[in-house]
């Protein structure tokens, strides 16, 4: 979380709450947010996005960008527009770039900055300076690009560009759409061609906004070890052509809202504009397999992407084992995933998700020790967990022991705050999270929404 260090921990109790009704818009897609500033700052010629999320992570992007000549500003009507540098074109930035708590601004700018001939320095916060950066030092020095970081490849680092860079052929070994995009990213500023293999689909937001913006991307399918894999080619030295663009509503965010009002009994509720994008839309296809009443209503095209209304209502869920081949579709939803399981009748099993003990938390044993402490059956595995619900109970909730209530720990992570939010509200004494602040990374009218859809 970027907000002030010196600021206080703020935390909160979220209490049983009524049935969620009525309609909710969430705010816009963070990828496709970090994603249009990037790729504006680097078209030639004014870019225009609408509905750009205005969280933390989003706005470290902006002002990276900024502090490497991109001129990027909000207007009155909640636009903003970017006049970018063009590729090959960004400077040499004079501080260090503050990434915040944001993994997708450090890995795609690290990605940026390796094919230009600047040099940059990369700090976060104490979550994101605890994540693994050796899986994009790794292509990123195959390209050219020299690094200093801290011991095991974290932040704080320093990035020495090259250019010319060299063009590689990189095959990924983590199912990463930011190591995937890092490696396009440099890619665009070197001569010839650059290509990832992507033995499982991750998020290919990069791969459809990047053709949008002009640039030449081949993808080819074709078997692989493991099954069908993609080939994605970069063709280097890239113009790119300003858009206007439109961010769809982040499906990451609604989940929470889709879960919500699976759990809480009486609920029907509308959540807007979410975006659909197959490579993103795991969670919903999830619910839907436990029981879930999730219908999308007035499907549609928005900037690109498919999005639907969604109509979400109250249904009695049961436990599923959830295929480790939707995992990177819905690689953010597993934390409120969790909680649906544990509301749920039956056993939910997860498995192939060592992926998630690396993001802003260790998100297994975040979320194994919240919802214990809330009530809930969790066994804890290597690659996943295992939930026993209550079958449609709510979960007793967080309560006081030996005098002292005791309070779930968030890690400096939005989406465990968030999740436990929603544990909250399906619970009979409420849950007391240790910390709102991080949701203000990805979701900062998170509170607010929740109030309004369960009417206060
Ligand atoms: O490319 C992106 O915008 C993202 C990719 C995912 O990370 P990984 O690539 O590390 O799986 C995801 O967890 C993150 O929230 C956003
Ligand atoms: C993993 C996440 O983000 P990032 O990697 O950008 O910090 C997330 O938003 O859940």
């Amino acid at each position: 979380m970027s907000a002030d260090p010196a600021s206080k921990p703020q935390p909160r109790r979220f209490r049983p709450a009524g049935p969620l009704t009525g309609r909710v818009r969430v705010p816009g897609d963070k990828s496709i947010s970090h994603r249009s500033l990037m790729f504006g700052a680097l078209a030639v010629g004014e870019t225009r996005v609408t509905g750009l999320l205005e969280g933390e992570d989003v706005l470290a992007t902006a002002a990276a960008l900024r502090a490497m000549g991109a001129s990027i500003e909000r207007r009155d009507d909640g636009a903003w527009h970017i006049n970018g540098v063009g590729v090959g074109g960004l400077l040499q930035p004079d501080g260090a770039l503050a990434m915040g708590n944001s993994g997708t601004s450090t890995r795609l700018l690290m990605g940026l900055v390796a094919s230009h001939g600047i040099c940059a320095v990369f700090t976060g916060d104490a979550s994101l300076s605890g994540r693994p950066m050796g899986r994009v030092i790794e292509p990123l020095s195959q390209m050219g690009a020299a690094f200093e970081a801290s011991p095991g490849g974290t932040l704080p680092l320093m990035l020495r560009g090259a250019h010319p860079a060299v063009p590689i052929e990189y095959r990924l070994p983590v199912a990463s759409a930011q190591v995937k995009s890092a490696v396009l990213l440099a890619g665009l500023n070197t001569a010839g061609i650059t290509g990832v293999i992507e033995p499982v689909p991750t998020r290919d937001h990069t791969e459809r906004m990047l053709r949008g913006f002009g640039a030449k991307l081949d993808v080819e399918e074709r078997d692989g070890a493991e099954g069908m894999e993609r080939v994605i080619s970069i063709h280097g030295e890239a113009d790119l052509q300003p858009q206007d663009i439109t961010v769809p509503g982040d499906p990451s965010s609604a989940a929470f809202f889709a879960v919500a009002a699976s759990v809480v009994p009486g609920s029907d509720l509308i959540i807007e504009n979410v975006g659909l994008n197959p490579t993103r839309a795991g969670l919903f296809e999830v619910l839907r397999q436990m029981g879930g009443s999730v219908e999308e209503l007035d499907r549609r095209e928005v900037g690109g992407e498919p999005v639907a209304d969604l109509r979400v209502r109250h249904a009695a869920l049961t436990g599923v084992e959830v295929d480790p081949a939707i995992a990177p579709a819905m690689i953010d939803e597993f934390p409120v995933l969790f909680v649906a399981a544990a509301l749920a009748q039956g056993t939910t099993v997860t498995r192939g998700l060592e992926e998630l003990r690396v993001k802003e938390s260790d998100r297994l044993t975040a979320m194994a020790d919240a919802l214990r402490l809330a009530g809930a059956q969790v066994e804890e595995r290597d690659d996943g967990l295992v939930i026993e619900g209550t079958g449609g109970d709510p979960l007793p909730g967080t309560s006081t022991a030996a005098g002292r209530e005791a309070e779930i720990t968030t890690h400096l992570d939005h989406r465990i705050a968030m999740s436990m939010a929603v544990a909250g509200l399906a619970s009979r004494k409420g849950v007391l999270v240790d910390d709102t602040r991080p949701i203000a990374t990805s979701f900062p009218n998170f509170s607010d929404l929740m109030a309004q859809a369960a009417g206060g």
